[in-house]
């Protein structure tokens, strides 16, 4: 598959063990317009992990969509998944080039920092990622971006920017005005009563005319 740039609704999955039940709600994302998917789940069931990623990426590749994987280089190299997501705590980005090769997506965790992103950029990254911009439910103890932060970001970097957490139908406008090209997004689109209309209207933000305030 022909990779994609990042730009849009970028969703990410919940650590659900029902594999249908995910399967299910991410093929209504992705009927809803969801440009990129990333399978974040944090157990340690390697078996369970490979079989979920293995069937989003089949379901994706239906779609035309990017299946990234976040921190597991090796199941991101076993799956030949389009991408890996590197926070601090994960691989460095030479490492994963190296093993996934110069084709792949790697997107980068740069918290409140450009100058991560800055030395994310020069060291081949395909985004980077800010955030968390509002209160997380997944991740309540996450750092805070400031909104401004975006605006920089998009002065002075070349590659997509994505912004994270806590972000709803209510707020990601701020956002895309701020300048993200893409919103992830997990709880506002995971445990949404009608996933397919959130991901409509999320993706609905990024082709809206900019609003003259
Ligand atoms: C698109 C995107 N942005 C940020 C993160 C967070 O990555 P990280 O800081 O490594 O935290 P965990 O998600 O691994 O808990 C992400 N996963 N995706
Ligand atoms: C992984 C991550 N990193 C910062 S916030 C966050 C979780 C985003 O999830 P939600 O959309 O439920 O706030
Ligand atoms: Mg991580």
């Amino acid at each position: 598959m022909m990779m994609p740039k990042i730009k849009g609704l970028y969703a990410i999955t919940p650590d659900w063990t029902d594999t249908e039940k995910l399967l299910h709600a991410t093929r209504s994302l992705l009927e809803g317009g969801a440009s990129a998917i990333q399978y974040r789940n944090k157990s340690d069931d390697v078996a369970l992990q490979h079989a979920q990623a293995s069937e989003l990426i089949q379901l994706c590749h239906s779609f035309k969509v990017p299946l990234i994987i976040n921190d597991n280089l090796r199941l991101a190299d076993l799956t030949d998944a389009d991408g890996l997501h590197l926070g601090a705590e994960d691989a460095s980005i030479r490492e994963a080039r190296f093993i996934l090769g110069p084709d792949k997506i790697i997107g980068i965790s740069c918290y409140d920092r450009l100058d991560r992103a800055k030395e994310a950029e020069q060291q081949g990254a395909g985004y980077v990622a800010f955030g968390s911009f509002f209160a997380s439910p997944t991740k309540p103890n996450a750092v805070n971006a400031p909104l401004f932060l975006l605006e920089e970001a998009k002065r002075v970097l070349h590659i997509p920017v994505v912004a994270i957490g806590g972000i709803t139908l209510d707020n990601a406008n701020l956002l895309v005005k701020a300048g993200a090209d893409a919103v992830a997004v997990i709880s506002a689109l995971y445990e949404s009563n009608d996933l397919h209309a959130s991901a409509a209207n999320f993706t609905s933000l990024f082709h809206r005319p900019d609003q003259i305030q």
